[in-house]
């Protein structure tokens, strides 16, 4: 990487960025060559604004920004085996508070790897399958926190975290010093501070750990953990959260792992609304969109979710993995995050308002995909004009 007046020059293939595992410094690997130079440079774009256009970089970050760590176990890929955590780890008792579409097979896969799992649900009738491959049934949040050496928390929204975690019978009634509180579920960050004070006023440790990926990820392990807090917790939850997911990054004060979270789901619901709009379009102009998710298959704005969603969308099916409700809760999240900082969002506020059309539509508990509903209503109201 160069620096050359106002160009910033990367070389992709010649530079890659590589994070160590032991430490939270950001590395640069210089082993690969290549001659392909990728240039972003203010001067290439004279078109654009002074006050629009990039600001040059002056220099790498002097502080790590964040830690990254790849799965740190030698599991293989079916998670039948994680011979690399020590026996003492995984003895530790571990509480799962929330077994919906995500909390459910996130458990499972630590009830699998050997873990001493308790769990507690609302409903409780969704504890029934894990509690038939071992595990321990506690009446409330506080009564497994109270047996529990680290308890995670999914649940749906900021309300029923708080709630979980500080309502009465709530986690932090059965924490102590010594213990533990993670909670993955996806909150905004003032929610995700009041959480972490409640718990800390216990003696306890608190971690926030939400994920990026859905319900094949959780039931293969292979989620990505956002999380940030007390760093000693954060290290001792380590191999159970290596069970449930392919990476971590720690991301250093409570509150942001939150903002990380809501910044990925709001530009994955934007993405979603627009990729409604374009299936739509291309076949009011008689185009098949079965192509058009092969072409972009092909192309630069591949993305993994087009590829798997398009296809039932494309038939109007949205089973559900990833809630239109909880789609809709985060970007009003991410709205708001944006307007504590004053930053305009106007493509999240648009997509914004399909979601919140399909929920009215009865569409709320359906796949997020089925955004699609609410933008072909409207294509049809302005065909009727
Ligand atoms: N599904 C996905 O693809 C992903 C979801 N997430 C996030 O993870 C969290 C959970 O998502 P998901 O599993 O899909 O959601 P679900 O709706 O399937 O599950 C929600 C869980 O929260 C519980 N719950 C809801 N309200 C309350 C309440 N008032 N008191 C106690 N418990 C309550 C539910 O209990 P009950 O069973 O009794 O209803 C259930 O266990 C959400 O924050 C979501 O945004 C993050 C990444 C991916
Ligand atoms: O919060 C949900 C995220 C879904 C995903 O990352 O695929």
């Amino acid at each position: 990487m160069a620096l050359f007046g106002n160009c910033f020059l990367l070389k992709p293939n010649f530079l890659s960025l590589t994070f160590s595992s032991s430490s939270s410094f950001v590395v640069l690997n210089t082993s690969k060559a290549s001659t392909t130079t990728m240039s972003l440079c203010t001067t290439f774009a004279p078109q654009i604004p002074a006050h629009f256009r990039r600001r040059p970089f002056s220099s790498l970050p002097s502080k790590p920004l964040f830690s990254l760590h790849p799965k740190a176990s030698n599991a293989d890929p079916k998670g039948a085996t994680f011979s690399s955590f020590s026996a003492n780890e995984l003895s530790l008792h571990v509480g799962f508070l929330g077994l919906g579409i995500m909390g459910s097979p996130m458990a499972q896969n630590l009830i699998k790897a050997g873990c001493d799992v308790t769990v507690w649900n609302r409903t409780k009738s969704k504890c029934d399958p894990l509690l038939s491959l071992g595990a321990k049934y506690k009446a409330s949040p506080e009564e497994v926190a109270s047996s529990c050496d680290i308890t995670f928390a999914m649940l749906a929204d900021p309300e029923s975290a708080v709630d979980v975690a500080c309502g009465k019978h709530g986690a932090a009634n059965g924490l102590s010093p010594e213990k533990g509180y993670v909670d993955i579920s996806t909150v905004d960050g003032p929610t995700s501070k009041s959480i972490s004070r409640h718990i800390k006023a216990t003696g306890a440790l608190f971690l926030e750990a939400p994920v990026s990926g859905s319900k094949k990820p959780a039931e293969d392990g292979q989620l990505i953990f956002l999380t940030a807090g007390d760093r000693p917790l954060y290290e001792k939850a380590a191999p159970f959260l290596d069970i449930m997911g392919k990476s971590r990054f720690y991301l250093g004060e409570v509150g942001n792992g939150a903002a990380m979270k809501l910044v990925v789901n709001m530009i994955m619901g934007s993405m979603m609304a627009s990729f409604s709009e374009g299936l739509l379009l291309s076949e009011k102009v008689g185009l098949d969109p079965s192509v058009l998710i092969e072409v972009i298959s092909q192309g630069a704005i591949s993305a993994p979710m087009f590829s798997m969603k398009g296809p039932s969308m494309v038939q109007a099916l949205y089973p559900t993995a990833f809630p239109l409700k909880h789609q809709q809760k985060d970007l009003r999240l991410a709205l708001g995050l944006a307007e504590s900082v004053s930053q305009p969002t106007p493509i999240a506020a648009a997509a914004n308002e399909q979601y919140k059309v399909a929920k009215s539509h009865g569409l709320g508990d359906k796949d997020f995909s089925a955004v699609m509903e609410a933008v072909r209503t409207k294509m049809e109201a302005a065909a009727e004009d």
